[in-house]
């Protein structure tokens, strides 16, 4: 059996890539971009300068505004800052060396026009009537239970019963990531590299484009163009794990821009709080020696949120 690495899916015509997604922790706020150059005035209030953050304010006087006063790095963004304080400059090992991308070449692309759902006509009247999000995430319950059946029934199983809903897309949720347009994009983290620990994402992001997975080399990265109406979907580190290893969730990070703002909305389907995840049984039944104990998934994402984003490292929380 093949492994699944990305998919993205259009509409009509989908590109598939596989990967994990990412979330959004506490962390984010602090490693990914902010602005540089701002000062504290006598009367409390900040104004840009364009002289490097370090070296006129205090790393807590930029965390009291993005954070403890609420205005995110958007807020800073908005001050006009020229370049990015120095705690938001990743280390060299960290950028993306352009020498390292990859053409997308190698991600396939799978057309759904066919699908022959009288679900998708359901959905779409349904979605007529309610508000966008709302329908989003339908649309993205629907295409993510199509394509777990594909992929679950190359692991030998028949139906998705209750309890394999529950184990495999028991918790959905929904971001609305935006980063900021950053004057240093190659010096700082949007999203640092992570799997997603989702068993699927579906994820839509706006034309800035800043995606990247992880290349065929060890140390390359792929570009993942924007196209309009495709969502990429990622395969996250609960279905690898449920998987015993065919499927592999990625590693992805994701940058900001010079001049355009990022948008991006993924939809995490993932096993509810309480489910126990493991090598399914009939993964098992041919023989395998399983690669995964079972652990509760709420365990899992308490271990994921508790470090910052590490690449794959979150998936040996569940390792034999
Ligand atoms: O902006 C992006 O595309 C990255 C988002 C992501 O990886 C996530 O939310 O898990
Ligand atoms: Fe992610």
């Amino acid at each position: 059996m093949g492994e699944t690495r990305h998919f993205v899916i259009r509409q009509l015509q989908a590109r598939f890539l596989t990967s994990a997604l990412l979330y959004l922790n506490k962390d984010y706020r602090y490693t990914t971009f902010g602005p540089a150059c701002i000062l504290r005035s006598p009367n409390g209030t900040f104004t840009p300068k364009t002289q490097p953050m370090s070296t006129t304010i205090s790393s807590s006087d930029v965390i009291d505004f993005v954070v403890h006063k609420g205005n995110g790095i958007t807020g800073l963004v908005e001050l006009g800052i020229e370049s990015v304080p120095e705690q938001y400059i990743q280390p060299l090992e960290e950028r993306l060396d352009p020498s390292k991308v990859e053409t997308d070449e190698s991600i396939p692309t799978i057309d759904v026009s066919n699908w022959d759902d009288p679900k998708v006509a359901d959905s779409i009247c349904e979605a007529a009537s309610k508000d966008q999000a709302l329908e989003y995430v339908k649309w993205g319950d629907l295409l993510i239970r199509r394509l777990l059946e594909v992929l679950l029934k190359r692991l030998n199983v028949k139906a998705i019963d209750d309890k394999k809903e529950s184990m495999l897309m028991g918790g959905m949720s929904i971001n609305l990531n935006h980063y900021p347009c950053c004057p240093n994009p190659e010096l700082v983290l949007g999203v640092g590299r992570h799997s997603d620990i989702s068993t699927l994402t579906v994820l839509l992001q706006g034309e800035s484009g800043g995606l990247y997975v992880r290349g065929s080399k060890h140390d390359s990265w792929i570009h993942l163009s924007p196209v309009k109406g495709a969502p990429i979907i990622n395969v996250g580190d609960a279905l690898q794990i449920t998987s015993n290893d065919l499927y592999k969730s990625i590693e992805h990070r994701a940058f900001t821009n010079r001049n355009q703002n990022r948008v991006s909305i993924p939809i995490f389907a993932k096993p509810g709080p309480d489910a126990i995840i493991g090598p399914l049984p009939e993964v098992l039944e041919s023989g395998q020696k399983p690669m995964y104990k079972n652990v509760v998934y709420k365990d899992y994402m308490k271990s994921f949120f508790g470090k910052a984003h590490d690449g794959k490292q979150a998936i040996e929380f569940a390792r034999i």
